[in-house]
C-alpha cells in the first residue's frame, strides 16, 4: 500500500529552477514549439463545441533552452465563453508574443472543431442540426498576420450523365408503349405516374466541398457561417436535417435542377468564393463518392493561393 500524501515534504521550495529559461545544452533556433491537440471549450455560431488547439511559437534565441508551455496554454482562456472572432484570435496571438518577448517572433494557433448548426427544411417547418468541420490556422509574423479557414461542406450530386441516359430511356419507352394506342392527355399523365414509365433514374451521391480559404487578415467576424450558406446556395442541394415528404420532393426538384459533374460543382464555387469579401484567396477540392463507381470523381481549383 502507498504511503499517505506527505504536502510537507512536497511544499514548493522559495527557488524553483527554472530550466526553460536556463542555457540551451544545443544551440540552434527552432521554427515551432508549442503544444497540440489541447482541449478548448468554444463558441461558434452561438453554440458551444469541443474544439481542439494548437499553440505555439518560434524560438528564437538560440542559446535559450526552451519556451514557456503554461504562458501559451493559460492565454488560450481568452477565447472561452465569447463567439469566436478574427479579433479575438488577432488579440490571443499578440499575447503569445508578449509572453515570449526576447525569445520568440513568430506565434501561432490552430483550432479544430465541428460547427454545430441548426438548419431549416426546404418546406416544412421542421429543422435539424448539421456540424461542419473546420480548422482555423492562424499565424502571427513581424510581417503580419495570416488566417486559413478549412471548412468541409456536404451536399448531394446527381449525375447530368446518367439523368440523360435514363431521359433517353423513358422517351423509348414512351414510342413502345403508345405506338398503338391514341395519345391522350388523360393516358400521357396516367402513364408518366407508374413506375413502367419512369423506369430509369439517374444516380446521386453524398458529395463533399473540401474549402481551404486565406482570409482577409484584418476583419473581426469568423466568416465561417456567410461561407457556408454561399456554398448552400450555390450548389442548391445541400444535405437535409429533419425532412417529410414535401421536403423530400423540394429536395428531389432541387436535384434535379442542379445536375452537377464534380467539374460543374468546382466552377460553381470557384465562382462563388472568389466574391467572398472576406476571402483573399482559396484552395478547393470537390469529391463526389460515386454510386455508380467505387472510386470517388474529384476536381481541384485555386485562386490567388500558395500552399502553406
Ligand atoms: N519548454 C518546455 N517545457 C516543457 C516541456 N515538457 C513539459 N514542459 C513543462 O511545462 C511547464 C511549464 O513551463 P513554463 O511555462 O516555463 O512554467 P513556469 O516556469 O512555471 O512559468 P513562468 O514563470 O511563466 O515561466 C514546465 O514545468 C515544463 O517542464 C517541453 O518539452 N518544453
Amino acid at each position: 500500500m502507498n504511503s499517505p500524501l506527505n504536502k510537507e515534504a512536497i511544499r514548493p521550495a522559495r527557488h524553483l529552477d527554472d530550466v526553460a529559461s536556463a542555457a540551451s545544452p544545443h544551440k540552434g533556433t527552432l521554427s515551432w514549439v508549442g503544444m497540440e491537440g489541447i482541449a478548448l471549450p468554444l463558441l461558434v455560431a452561438g453554440q458551444a463545441i469541443a474544439a481542439r488547439a494548437s499553440a505555439g511559437v518560434s524560438l528564437d534565441a538560440p542559446d535559450t533552452r526552451g519556451i514557456h508551455m503554461s504562458r501559451l496554454y493559460l492565454a488560450l482562456a481568452e477565447l472561452e465563453h465569447q463567439e469566436l472572432s478574427l479579433a479575438s484570435i488577432r488579440s490571443l496571438l499578440d499575447t503569445f508574443l508578449d509572453s515570449h518577448q526576447g525569445l520568440s517572433e513568430q506565434a501561432f494557433l490552430e483550432l479544430n472543431g465541428e460547427a454545430l448548426l441548426r438548419r431549416p427544411a426546404l418546406i416544412s417547418p421542421l429543422s435539424g442540426w448539421k456540424t461542419y468541420p473546420f480548422a482555423l490556422r492562424c499565424r502571427r509574423t513581424p510581417s503580419g498576420t495570416q488566417l486559413i479557414l478549412n471548412v468541409s461542406i456536404g451536399y448531394s450530386s446527381t449525375c447530368p450523365c446518367s439523368a440523360a441516359l435514363s431521359r433517353q430511356l423513358i422517351q423509348q419507352a414512351f414510342e413502345e408503349d403508345f405506338n398503338d394506342i391514341p395519345v391522350s392527355r388523360a393516358a400521357v399523365h396516367a402513364w408518366l405516374g407508374s413506375e413502367q414509365a419512369i423506369l430509369a433514374t439517374p444516380h446521386s451521391q453524398r458529395s463533399q466541398a473540401h474549402l481551404s480559404l486565406r482570409l482577409t487578415p484584418d476583419i473581426d467576424e469568423l466568416p465561417l457561417l456567410d461561407v457556408i450558406n454561399s456554398v448552400e446556395k450555390s450548389l442548391g442541394t445541400a444535405l437535409q436535417t429533419a425532412v417529410k415528404r414535401v421536403d423530400e420532393q423540394a429536395f428531389a426538384l432541387a436535384n434535379g435542377q442542379n445536375l452537377m459533374f464534380c467539374e460543374d460543382a468546382a466552377r460553381r464555387l470557384h465562382a462563388t468564393l472568389s466574391h467572398q469579401p472576406a476571402v483573399e484567396g482559396f484552395a478547393l477540392r470537390i469529391v463526389h463518392a460515386e454510386s455508380l463507381h467505387a472510386h470517388d470523381a474529384v476536381a481541384r481549383s485555386e485562386w490567388n493561393w500558395e500552399p502553406v
